[in-house]
């Protein structure tokens, strides 16, 4: 089952309803893990909700002397980041979609069927809460202009203790990674944190420069040392004079150019194109790969001894699928940075673009979600990020398919459930030719309740 909580800090919830029974309910529902306010009206809330930060707001759509979407809408003026739930009931359903549509996270039915979906709304909602604080709090830390790594999972708490433990030293770096991992990031910030911060950070991409191109970017070169050289030029080595090189994509480097790289980290020295003149070569080097450099070795299409030079210190990126909890993050990070980018207002992401955006595979990384909710924004006009709006491409359609040929065992049974139920859900709605009242007699669910399930898996979104 999923924990609506999360392990180990106590959240703070509001609870607003008259209806005594659902404040008890809720109230010893969520009550063991987290830090519950009850609230019967308007006022009661508004007095709560000044005097303390919470998590997550459970509003009642009907309360005595106010209108609970108003409320939200007044508490969002004063926090536009709250994360809410709106509790309604199935005649107000129209309304509590269109207040999704407004900023609130979703919306449960009244009286509540099924308390364990309840639970999952809640700790999504509690989720999304904690990629925003997570968030402002990494900025606050890196508001000095260090490139922002954003991630908390285990797999990025341990490569980035490494990556703290190494930046102060002056020993070469290497970087190995799948495609859009963050090698790159993470090179500027070993920068950023080394004591070479303060001068030059160069940085060339080995793979994407013919051979000549990259040997004069490096070494630079004389006045007249081929055609087209009318000018003396310094070179990348250089250049860099104190600071750091990062050379990205080493493995694509080709023989020769290996075995002159081998020698300036020899002598500490270089010489330009068309020179005999030695100048000294001051740099610490970080150089990243996609490929494991160990079996470019064996293939011969690596030198042995500059791959010990290189290899002093290895971290290893994780890629994204072994990042337990960081998708929300960088999802929620990537939808700030577009919304300000192009001046939109789009967000936040609704409970079933949350569990997509989980279960996709991510086989390009960060750059693939980077790419998918940058799209979701450029082509969205603003309000919640649901399903639809994430590139369906990206994120296999079959999540479900995909994990039962995965060779990690069966899936857990609430998660076969829920892939289960979306997947019928599509084929019962296919199946009505999208008509949602024939998909209730066709299945035997009441309309609304299976209107509101649909919703929750993103199958539909408006009514
Ligand atoms: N942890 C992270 N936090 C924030 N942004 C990230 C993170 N990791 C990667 N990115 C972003 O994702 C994109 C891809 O990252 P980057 O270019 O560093 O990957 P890479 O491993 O160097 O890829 P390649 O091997 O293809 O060069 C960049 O726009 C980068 O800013």
């Amino acid at each position: 089952m999923t924990s609506a909580m999360p392990p180990s800090t106590k959240s703070k919830v509001l609870i607003v309803d008259d209806d005594h029974y659902t404040r008890t309910l809720l109230d010893r529902l969520i009550g063991k893990s987290a830090d519950v306010r009850l609230a019967a009206d308007g006022a009661e809330a508004r007095k709560l909700f000044t005097a303390e930060d919470f998590n997550l707001v459970l509003m009642d759509q009907r309360l005595p002397a106010d209108n609970g979407i108003e409320l939200l809408r007044e508490f969002r003026a004063r926090r536009p980041r709250l994360v809410s739930i709106l509790m309604t009931g199935y005649a107000d359903v129209r309304e509590a979609v269109a207040a999704v549509r407004e900023g609130v996270f979703d919306y449960l039915n009244k009286p509540f069927e099924d308390l364990e979906t309840l639970e999952a709304v809640i700790g999504k909602a509690l989720e999304l809460d904690r990629a925003y604080r997570e968030i402002d709090d990494l900025r606050a830390r890196l508001g000095d202009g260090t490139p922002a790594v954003i991630g908390r999972s285990p797999a990025m708490e341990q490569m980035l203790g490494q990556v703290r433990q190494v930046a102060g030293l002056d020993t070469t770096v290497l970087l190995e990674g799948e495609s859009g991992t963050g090698k790159d990031v993470v090179a500027k910030l070993i920068h950023a944190w080394s004591p070479r911060a303060a001068k030059p950070f160069m940085e060339v991409n080995c793979g994407a420069l013919p051979e000549s191109l990259l040997e004069s970017l490096l070494f630079g070169y004389e006045k007249g040392a081929f055609t087209g050289a009318s000018v003396a030029s310094a070179g990348y080595f250089e250049k860099a004079n104190g600071g750091n090189l990062f050379l990205d994509e080493i493995a694509d480097m080709s023989p020769k150019l290996q075995s002159n790289l081998l020698r300036v980290l020899q002598d500490h020295q270089c010489m330009r194109i068309g020179s005999t003149q030695p100048r000294q070569a001051d740099f610490r080097l970080i150089c990243a790969t996609n490929r494991a450099l160990a079996g470019e070795v064996k293939a011969g299409r690596f030198r042995e001894d500059l791959f010990y030079r290189i290899n002093v210190v290895a971290v290893r990126l994780p890629p994204l699928r072994e990042r337990a909890g960081d998708v929300i993050l960088l999802a929620t990070h990537f939808l700030e940075h577009f919304n300000a980018k192009f001046g939109k207002s789009c967000g936040p992401l609704t409970p079933a673009a949350v569990r997509m955006l989980e279960a996709a595979q991510w086989p390009g990384n960060v750059r693939e979600l980077q790419h998918c909710i940058e799209r979701a924004v450029a082509l969205h006009p603003g309000g919640p990020i649901d399903t639809m709006h994430l590139c369906p491409g990206d994120v296999p359609p079959a999540v479900g398919a995909a994990q039962s040929e995965t060779t990690s065992g069966p899936a857990a049974y609430e998660e076969a459930r829920a892939l289960f139920e979306r997947d019928y859900l599509k084929c019962i709605l296919d199946a009505a030719g999208g008509n949602v009242s024939e998909a209730a007699r066709l299945s035997g669910i009441p309309r609304q309740n299976l209107y509101v399930r649909m919703k929750r898996w993103g199958v539909v979104t408006d009514q």
